[in-house]
C-alpha cells in the first residue's frame, strides 16, 4: 500500500525520553522548565510536528524554522532547539528553548538519541551518484526480497518496508525522519535498510548518524550546479560517503575518470566494477541481450565468481546499475551462489523501478515514462532506445524551474540529435516562467538539428497527445522527466498530473489500449 502522506515514517511505539538528559548529553544551553518533561519523536517542520515532538528551528534560505515556534507548540510540541537567532524568536512561546550553536549540524545525533537508532545494527546499504541511485535501491531490495530478506528501504519515489510504503519527498529525507524511519524499519524487523543518499544529504547533515555497511556509486554527470557550482565542488560533496565516518566498505563503478578518483579519495576499502573489459577493475560486467524491456548481461569477478542474469528494464545503464546492487550485496556478505540459487539458475532480478524507463503499453507505439531529467539520463536512455526500436524515436521533454539551468541547453541537444522528433513542454517551471524555460529547450534543440522536426506545446497533457499523434507501431515515445511524480509544480502549488495515468488515458482514447 502507498499513501501520499510525505510527512515520514516514525515509529509506532515510541519510548518517551526525558529532555534534562538530552540537554546534558549534548550540552544545549536551556532556557525555561524542562524537570520531567519528555519527547517521543523530533522534527524541524512545525507542519509535521505530533504530540510530544521535540522541534528544531533551524534557519532555512526562506524563513528561520523558530518563526513558527506557535504552530509547532498548537500541534503539541514540547520543547525547540534552536540557536540564539532562534531563541529570541522564539523566547515568546511558552515553550522550553534549548540552544546550541549549530542545530543542523546536531541533528543526526539528536534524532539517533531519541528514536534509539545506535541500537539497531540491520545490514544498511547507501547509494550515490547522479543517475541511478533509486533503481539501485530497487534492485537491491528486490535481490535480498528473493532471498527472503526483508528490507527497508528510501529512495526520491517512496519510502518503503515491505508492501508499507509513502510518497517521498526529498530523495534523501532530513536527518529526523531518517532515524524515524530508522526506527520504524526495527518495529518491522527490517533485516537490511537501503537509503538512497543524494550529494545534499552529505553536505546538509542528512544522513549524520549512520554508518553505512556497504556504499554504491554509480556516476558523476552535468546536474546540481546551482547548489555546488563545479563539478569538482559536487564530486568533493560525495566523497566524504566514502570515508570511515560514514561507510564501512564502498563499491565504485569505475568507468567514468570520477568513479576512478572516487575510487583513490576514499579511505575505505573500495572494490571496483567496470563495463570495460580494459580498465583495471575487481569485477566486470558485459552486456549479453538488449530488448525493449528486458536486459540480459554477465558479471564476473575475482576467484572465478560469475552470474549470469538479467532485469526487466531497457537500457544497459540498467544493467550497470544491477550489477553494482549484485556486487554491493556481495561485499555486504551475502554469498553470490546464494543470490543465483535465489534468482534460479540463469534466471533474472524480478524487479519493479517505479517510472524508470517505465513501459506503459504493449501495443503501438511503445511508450515509456522516465525520470530522466539530466543530460546523461537522455543520452543512455535514448541510446539504449535507438538499438531496440526499429522506427522513429519520439523525445517528449520538459525541464525543471529553480533547478541547474545550466544544463537545459546540453538537454535540448541530446534530445534533437539522439531522437526523431522533438516536442518540448512544461515540467515543473516552479517561480520560474515556464516559456523562458521552454525557449531555451527549443532554441538549444533547433541549433542542434536545424532541419529537425520539433514541436513546442506548453501543456504536458496536450503535449504527450501531440506526441502520440506522430507516432505509429514500431515507433517509441520516450517521456522524460515525471516518472514516477504524481504532480507539477507550478508557482509554489502542486497540481495533481501522473504522466503515467495520463498517457494510459491517451492510448485509450486513441483506440492502443
Ligand atoms: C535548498 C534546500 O535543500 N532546501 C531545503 C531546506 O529548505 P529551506 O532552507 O529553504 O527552508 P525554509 O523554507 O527557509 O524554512 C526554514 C525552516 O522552517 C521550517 N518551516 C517552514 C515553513 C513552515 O510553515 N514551517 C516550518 O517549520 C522548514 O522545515 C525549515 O526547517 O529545508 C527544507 C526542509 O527540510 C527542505 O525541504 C528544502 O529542500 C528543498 C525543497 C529542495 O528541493 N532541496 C533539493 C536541493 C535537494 O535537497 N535535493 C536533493 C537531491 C535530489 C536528487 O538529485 O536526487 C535531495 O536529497 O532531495
Ligand atoms: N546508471 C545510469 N547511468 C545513466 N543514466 C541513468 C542510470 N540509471 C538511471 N539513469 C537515468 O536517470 C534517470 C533517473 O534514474 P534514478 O531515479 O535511478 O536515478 P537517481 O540518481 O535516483 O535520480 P534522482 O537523484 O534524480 O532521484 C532514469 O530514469 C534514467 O533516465
Amino acid at each position: 500500500m502507498t499513501t501520499g502522506d510525505k510527512s515520514g515514517l516514525r515509529p509506532e511505539r515510541p519510548d518517551a525520553r526525558l529532555v534534562s538528559e538530552l540537554a546534558g548529553q549534548f550540552g544545549l544551553d536551556v532556557h525555561g522548565d524542562i524537570e520531567g518533561l519528555r519527547v517521543t519523536g523530533i522534527t524541524l517542520s512545525s507542519k509535521t510536528v505530533q504530540q510530544g515532538d521535540l522541534y528544531v528551528g533551524l534557519a532555512g534560505v526562506h524563513a528561520h524554522g523558530a518563526q513558527f515556534v506557535d504552530d509547532a507548540r498548537e500541534k503539541g510540541a514540547v520543547a525547540i532547539v534552536t540557536d540564539a537567532q532562534g531563541l529570541a524568536l522564539a523566547a515568546q512561546s511558552g515553550l522550553p528553548v534549548l540552544v546550541t550553536a549549530e542545530p543542523r549540524a546536531a541533528l543526526g545525533a539528536l534524532s539517533a538519541w531519541v528514536y534509539q537508532t545506535a541500537d539497531y545494527a540491520p545490514v544498511l546499504f547507501g547509494v550515490t551518484g547522479t543517475n541511478g541511485k533509486t533503481s539501485v535501491a530497487y534492485i537491491l531490495e528486490a535481490i535480498l526480497r528473493q532471498l527472503g530478506v526483508l528490507s527497508g528501504l528510501s529512495t526520491t519515489a517512496e519510502r518503503r518496508i515491505g508492501d508499507w510504503a509513502v510518497t517521498s519527498a526529498l530523495t534523501t529525507p532530513e536527518a529526523t525522519e531518517v532515524h524515524g524511519l530508522l526506527a520504524r524499519m526495527r518495529e518491522a524487523d527490517a533485516e537490511a535498510v537501503i537509503i538512497e543518499t543524494s550529494a545534499q544529504a552529505l553536505t546538509r547533515h542528512r544522513v549524520d548518524g549512520i554508518v553505512f555497511d556497504v556504499v554504491g556509486f554509480t556516476n558523476l554527470t552535468h546536474d546540481h550546479l546551482d547548489d555546488y557550482g563545479t563539478m569538482q565542488k559536487y564530486f568533493e560533496a560525495k566523497v566524504p560517503l566514502f570515508t570511515a565516518e560514514r561507510a564501512k566498505r564502498g563499491v565504485v563503478i569505475n568507468d567514468s575518470e570520477w568513479g576512478t578518483r572516487l575510487a583513490r579519495a576514499a579511505t575505505i576499502p573500495v572494490t571496483q566494477l567496470s563495463t570495460y573489459p580494459g580498465k583495471a577493475a575487481d569485477w566486470y560486467a558485459a552486456i549479453l541481450r538488449e530488448s525493449i524491456d528486458e536486459t540480459r548481461f554477465i558479471l564476473n569477478g575475482p576467484d572465478n565468481l560469475s552470474i549470469t542474469t538479467s532485469i526487466p528494464v531497457l537500457g544497459r545503464h540498467m544493467a550497470e546499475n544491477a550489477a553494482l546492487a549484485l556486487v554491493m550485496l556481495v561485499d555486504a556478505g551475502y554469498p553470490l551462489a546464494d543470490i543465483a540459487a535465489a534468482l534460479g539458475q540463469g534466471g533474472g532480478i524480478d524487479v519493479y523501478i517505479p517510472g524508470r524507463a517505465e513501459r506503459i503499453a504493449n501495443s503501438g507505439p511503445a511508450v515509456f515514462i522516465d525520470y530522466g531529467h539530466s543530460p546523461d539520463a537522455f543520452t543512455s536512455t535514448l541510446d539504449s532506445l535507438r538499438r531496440v526500436t526499429d522506427g522513429r524515436i519520439i523525445m517528449l521533454f520538459g525541464a525543471d524551474g529553480d533547478r541547474d539551468p545550466s544544463k537545459r541547453v546540453e538537454m535540448g541537444q541530446i534530445a534533437a540529435r539522439l531522437s526523431d522528433a522533438v516536442v518540448v513542454t512544461d515540467f515543473h517551471p516552479r517561480s520560474e516562467d515556464p516559456a523562458a524555460i521552454r525557449k531555451v529547450l527549443v532554441d538549444a534543440a533547433r541549433a542542434a538539428v536545424p532541419e529537425g522536426e520539433l514541436y513546442e506545446v506548453a501543456d504536458p497533457r496536450d503535449a504527450f497527445r501531440k506526441a502520440l499523434s506522430i507516432a505509429g507501431p514500431g515507433d517509441a515515445i520516450l517521456y522524460a522527466g515525471p516518472g514516477h511524480e504524481d504532480y507539477h509544480e507550478v508557482a509554489g502549488v502542486h497540481i495533481p498530473y501522473s504522466a503515467r495515468d495520463d498517457a494510459r488515458l491517451a492510448l485509450h482514447e486513441s483506440g492502443w489500449l
